[in-house]
């Protein structure tokens, strides 16, 4: 019989301990190789450093495909992919796989090549968001309780967090616009805002003469196109649960900034090289979600971004999942949406 005891799995405990912290029951993760919810703290999956075997129940994105799935000509959505046999609900589909692009890179490759295929590692800002909203649900009094019970260490860390603060104000803000797709809330206590912020040109001149504004307009990270002169981005579409990406600012020094002060999302590119991942089209009503999956790393800038069925699946009905862009962010580009779901907005941007 195969031991499924996630506890005595450091790896299973990992993921355990994640979905704690953001509020999830302690049922959360696999149940044989199958994801029933998604886990946006983070699944982390046993690798060839574990001793466990390879039919480990806590292996799955790293598998190859194991269902039959068939990419085929749409009406009018270019290609997609559909399924060959039923596939049962929390059923890994597969991985979305590319060239790993740095933020500026990605920017650039999106304006000339084109940008239908860029999906952002935004892991970390996911998360931060999920914690920052989850202690906002916390009662006032609760937190009054908490600030008492830490203020004695807190004494001891304040030279710390002194300079912790000089260091975020010194850090340089990125507050580019990042699509997301949504997935359904986890069970819990989570509430976290799923609303996407538009780019607004408000914003965006109160910003300009910034650092970040004259790197950019000396064609640092970006494009500037002649016709309006805002700065275009590249439509992407987020790796992880749907909140706007990395446009979320954290009120606290993220973890980011540890691997460096211009440290930014990278991207996964799947347009010159990837797999039958990119293949995926939205849907206003899809069938599969995304879930991060710490594989061949624990390193919170580089999960594999893996696809999971959302609910069960009749053979021959075609996989999507949804997007979430936000309508009218990219300037000078509308798309639509023709997924014919009865609840479709009608627009991807
Ligand atoms: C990641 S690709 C998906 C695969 C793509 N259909 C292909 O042929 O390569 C994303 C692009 O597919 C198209 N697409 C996906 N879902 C769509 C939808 N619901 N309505 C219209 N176009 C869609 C859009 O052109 C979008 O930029």
């Amino acid at each position: 019989m195969i031991n499924q005891d996630k506890s005595k799995c450091a790896c299973w405990k990992l993921t355990l301990d994640g979905a704690k912290t953001i509020g999830m029951d302690d049922d959360a993760g696999y149940v044989y190789r199958r994801l029933l919810d998604p886990v946006p703290s983070g699944i982390y999956e046993c690798n060839s450093r574990c001793k466990c075997k390879h039919t480990c129940l806590n292996r799955v994105a790293q598998h190859p495909l194991q269902l039959k799935l068939q990419v085929f000509k749409t009406q009018n959505r270019g290609w997609g992919i559909r399924a060959l046999n039923d596939v049962p609900k929390g059923a890994f589909l597969c991985v979305y796989a590319g060239n790993l692009l740095t933020d500026a890179t990605a920017n650039l490759d999106g304006l000339n090549e084109g940008d239908e295929y860029l999906a952002e590692l935004d892991y970390i800002e996911v998360v931060e968001q999920m914690k920052e909203g989850y202690e906002e649900d916390v009662p006032d009094k609760d937190k009054e309780l908490d600030k008492n019970a830490n203020e004695d260490s807190e004494e001891d860390e304040s030279t710390e967090s002194d300079s912790e603060e000089r260091r975020e104000k010194n850090d340089e803000q990125d507050d580019d616009f990042r699509p997301a797709y949504d997935i359904p809330q986890p069970r819990g206590p989570l509430l976290f805002n799923k609303s996407l912020r538009k780019r607004d040109k408000k914003n965006k001149k109160e910003k300009e003469g910034s650092p970040a504004a004259e790197k950019k307009k000396q064609g640092g990270d970006c494009i500037t196109i002649s016709d309006d002169e805002e700065v275009r981005e590249p439509q992407r579409f987020a790796a992880q649960a749907g909140m706007g990406g990395n446009d979320f600012k954290s009120k606290h020094r993220s973890v980011r900034a540890h691997f460096g002060k211009d440290e930014a999302c990278y991207i996964m590119d799947a347009k010159v090289q990837g797999n039958i991942g990119r293949y995926l089209n939205h849907s206003c009503q899809p069938n599969v979600f995304v879930q991060n999956v710490f594989v061949d790393t624990h390193d919170p800038r580089f999960p594999w971004v893996a696809f999971f069925a959302l609910s069960d699946i009749r053979s021959g009905t075609e996989l999507t999942w949804n997007y979430n862009y936000d309508v009218g962010s990219v300037p000078g580009k509308t798309l639509y949406c023709y997924c014919g779901a009865p609840n479709c907005r009608g627009r991807l941007l």
